[in-house]
């Protein structure tokens, strides 16, 4: 490696730096540059037809500014731009945005491209940078200057013959991060000189990260910078462009905003040169985990996705911040635990603030299932298995019960060193609990309650069943306060270890005048080995009874 061969970048002076004690408190203007930044940097850039398809998406989610592309780039471009406004595919509230370079013939191409609509953004750029300016342009500071002014005034005088009935301009001194700032500000000033913005007809001045230099502190201080040293600032929109060069768009962005910013610029996921634009996605999202409300409509993530990656034929990685595949999913033994509290806690909670550990967000909010929260491997505990028998099939075993479970599941993972399915959780728990009528099974079963005065202390049960015992048919009786009493007298003729009744837990399965009872005890033996068994029925009595020979069943089969 040749660490020589850089150089660090030069911080802002700028001791009296406001923007560390700001706070975001509402959404900036969003505009999507999609189908403009994220569609020139594709390796297959979209059709007329996905466009279409990736307008739709953005316009549905709320952005009211949308750059739809370069429209004397290619005739895809313009067709695209005409399109949107021949087919009046525009709402109201909604206004274009078209790039150009600053050259007379490009910009008079954007104009025929966005003739007769109604609000346009026409969007100049030139880059400004220290190196651009030495090996793209060769050319001095006021040459560069004078190709900005120079794109400005043909904008200008396209505008006042222009049926559009409202033109804003853009303009961005591309590359501003790696810009003198003083001659940033020196060509914007020229730019607002003129365009000659006002109150009503404000210009927006884009200061782009076109390459992520520094960081994210140091875009702040030349965004409040240049914030606090731009003339007439109340007739100037700052605009924010970031990449992520350095893997610190979103981070700069937000800088950005507390250092003066009101809108930005950027892509859904981050689609863009290189490494991507600012993922705006990621941005907004951030937003609305702080109670801030980021008016975009994101609350179908995997509709955005679908359509992202069907247009782009990029993929949205598994570990993407809020809408990857694996993002709401947690392995691990103590994370799946503290998600299993954390949602009981926030279920029982009346003002529902929402805080669950390791979940920033509730999934539920972007229409994400819970069922793939928990997934389950050789990393996980019995947090994670009671989540899933409770979460997918309703089954809400006793908190002691959970390590049993947990080592039957971990047993198959360790064998296998394979991911579980929920299902494949559901298998191991049936097989153990259900499916143990081997040495003692039940054949039929019948009890009677004689209550002997009103406080019901005088209550006695007569159990008379049927089992199967070691392969013998056996008839059995016996009475009790209760019916598991009753049956556990009426076995005691019977070759069984003795055991003390350890725990007792029911709940209904699913609901309503026909849902079934499940029933879970705990047996301890003389060894102090304490083992569960799961009854079923839609009679309760006869799911403890259930539960009560699964259990013994399971001290038995060793
Ligand atoms: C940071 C960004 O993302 S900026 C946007 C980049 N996007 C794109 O470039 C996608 C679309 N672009 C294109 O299709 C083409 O580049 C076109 C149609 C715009 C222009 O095509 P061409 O004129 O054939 O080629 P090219 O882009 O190479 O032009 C380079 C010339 O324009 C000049 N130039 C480059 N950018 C600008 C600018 N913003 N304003 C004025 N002149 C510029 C260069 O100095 C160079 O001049 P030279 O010929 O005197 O050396
Ligand atoms: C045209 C400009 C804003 C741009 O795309 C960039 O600088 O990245």
């Amino acid at each position: 490696m040749h660490v020589n061969k850089y150089k660090r970048f030069e911080p802002v002076k700028l001791d009296d730096r406001q923007w560390p004690s700001k706070t975001l408190d509402k959404a900036p203007i969003w505009c999507s540059v999609d189908l403009r930044d994220g569609n020139q940097s594709l390796p297959v850039p979209m059709s007329v037809e996905k466009k279409t398809k990736m307008f739709n998406l953005l316009k549905d989610m709320g952005f009211k500014e949308i750059e739809v592309g370069f429209p004397s780039a290619s005739q895809a471009e313009f067709d695209f731009t005409r399109k949107l406004i021949d087919e009046k595919m525009l709402d109201e509230d909604m206004t274009i945005q078209v790039l150009t370079q600053a050259r007379d013939e490009l910009i008079e191409k954007t104009f025929e491209a966005i003739e007769g609509c109604k609000r346009a953004i026409v969007h100049v750029y030139n880059s400004t940078s220290t190196l651009q300016r030495k090996v793209v342009f060769q050319k001095d500071k006021q040459a560069i200057i004078d190709i900005a002014v120079q794109g400005v005034k043909k904008v200008k005088a396209l505008a006042e013959t222009s049926n559009v009935e409202d033109i804003m301009l853009e303009y961005s001194p591309e590359s501003f991060t790696g810009t003198e700032l003083d001659f940033a500000l020196e060509i914007c000033e020229a730019v607002i000189k003129e365009w000659e913005p006002t109150e009503d007809n404000k210009i927006i001045l884009n200061l782009p990260a076109t390459v992520e230099m520094s960081m994210p502190n140091i875009y702040a201080d030349q965004i409040e910078w240049f914030c606090r040293n731009i003339s007439c600032r109340e007739h100037v929109i700052i605009s924010l462009h970031t990449h992520n060069d350095r893997g610190t768009g979103v981070a700069a962005t937000e800088l950005g905003i507390l250092a003066g910013a009101d809108r930005v610029e950027g892509t859904l996921f981050g689609n863009g040169e290189r490494t991507g634009n600012l993922d705006i996605l990621t941005v907004a999202m951030n937003m609305y985990s702080q109670g801030i409300d980021p008016e975009l409509h994101m609350d179908d993530m995997n509709n955005i996705i679908n359509i992202y990656e069907a247009c782009t034929l990029l993929k949205v990685h598994e570990r993407h911040p809020y809408a990857g595949e694996l993002v709401y999913t947690a392995f691990s033994g103590s994370h799946q635990d503290a998600i299993k509290k954390g949602f009981d806690a926030y279920n029982h909670e009346q003002n529902k603030t929402w805080e669950v550990p390791y979940l920033p967000i509730d999934p539920a909010d972007i229409g994400r299932e819970y069922e793939a929260i928990i997934r389950i491997n050789s990393q996980s505990g019995k947090g994670g298995v009671a989540y899933i028998l409770q979460a997918d099939y309703g089954y809400r075993l006793p908190k002691k019960m959970h390590p049993e479970i947990g080592k039957l599941v971990q047993n198959v993972t360790d064998q296998t060193g394979k991911e579980l399915s929920s299902q494949d959780i559901y298998d191991i728990f049936f097989n153990a609990y259900f499916e143990q009528e081997k040495i003692l099974a039940l054949k039929s079963f019948e009890s009677t309650l004689e209550d002997h005065d009103t406080t019901h202390k005088g209550i006695k049960v007569t159990v008379s069943a049927e089992v199967v015992f070691r392969g013998k048919s056996r008839k059995i009786q016996g009475t009790g306060n209760g019916p598991i009493a009753a049956f556990v007298n009426g076995i005691r003729e019977l070759d069984i270890e003795p055991f003390k009744l350890a725990e007792y837990e029911e709940h209904s399965l699913n609901g309503g005048a026909d849902a079934e009872a499940v029933a879970y005890i705990g047996l301890t033996n003389e060894d102090g080995v304490t083992k569960y068994g799961v009854g079923k029925d839609c009679n309760i009595n006869l799911a403890s009874i259930r539960a009560l020979i699964s259990a013994i069943n399971r001290h038995m089969i060793r």
